[in-house]
């Protein structure tokens, strides 16, 4: 098996410094000793789970489910064994970042148009651990990520979708582009459309997805409601905050999550593992 992840500290923002402590303390305090089956999720943050995954003994004997293209080719080329969730329906944990996180524990996801695949992730783990940097730890939804919910759509549906997204408040849904050389809409793994609708503060998640996974050509909704266990949110200061659905939140102060790093890289192992 080879394991090529080795990013150094020395390399990385701020921001990413902080992404990869709250990703390295999720790991550490979620991963199931007898861990079998393990969702990756999609994005920038997810690299720094698999980061610390790597370092933990026995991981070459457990499945990684991706969610999209990206955390597949991650799960590949780490040497890490693949599957699939036809093939394995009972996940054990799934760690995935998302765009924002509000006090309850529902968050939008999406931004990276992989919705669908980690919906379905999200429902078959026992467990879902959200890893993000304090930017995206929010009072509620709407309030930081402005760019809308990620809606994942049918093509042939989308011009229908889009009228009845207004009809339901939403003033200006866009149909999401393509990245630069891609001309046209942006087209997800799965082959559908993503339309963008921002609903301004969103102060019934629950009811607004319900609401919007109604509408006949809609695949799946970005709002992830009452599906998430804990949020790990690296802080500028290097401290990490914890939310739990239990409503109970706490801080990890910076010499500990850096004692960590630093243990971790002498001897592989982290003073500060709580398995679960
Ligand atoms: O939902 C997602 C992809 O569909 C991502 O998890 C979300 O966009 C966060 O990405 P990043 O870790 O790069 O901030």
């Amino acid at each position: 098996m080879s394991r090529t992840l080795d990013l150094d500290s020395e390399d990385l923002s701020p921001i990413e410094l902080a992404k990869r402590q709250a990703c390295h303390m999720a790991v550490d305090e979620n991963l199931p000793k007898s861990a079998k089956v393990i969702g990756i999720g999609s994005g920038s943050t997810v690299v720094y789970v698999v980061e610390r995954l790597l370092k933990k003994p026995g991981i070459e004997n457990v499945v990684f489910l991706p969610t999209g293209f990206q955390s597949k080719e991650l799960i590949v080329s780490n040497g890490l064994r693949l599957g699939d969730p036809d093939c394995y329906p009972d996940v054990d944990v799934a760690f995935d970042g998302a765009d924002e996180v509000d006090a309850n524990l529902n968050c939008i996801k999406g931004g990276g148009a992989c919705l669908f695949q980690e919906k379905l992730i999200a429902v078959l783990t026992k467990r879902l651990v959200i890893v993000a940097d304090s930017r995206k730890n929010s009072e509620k939804l709407g309030a930081y990520w402005v760019k809308g919910v990620p809606i994942e759509v049918v093509p042939m549906a989308y011009t229908f979708v889009l009228r009845e997204l207004k009809r339901l408040g939403c003033k200006e849904p866009k149909l999401r582009m393509g990245a630069p050389g891609k001309a046209g809409p942006l087209v997800t793994d799965n082959g559908n459309f993503i339309i963008d609708a921002n609903f301004g503060l969103i102060d019934k998640p629950e009811e607004l997805f319900k609401q919007i996974k109604l509408i006949i050509g809609v695949v799946e909704v970005g709002i992830f409601s009452q599906m998430i266990q804990s949020a790990y949110f690296g802080n500028p200061d290097g401290s990490v905050t914890v939310k739990k659905n239990d409503g109970t939140q706490r801080i990890i102060p910076a010499e500990v999550t850096v004692a960590s790093a630093v243990q971790q890289k002498i001897t592989g192992e982290n003073p500060n593992v709580i398995t679960v």
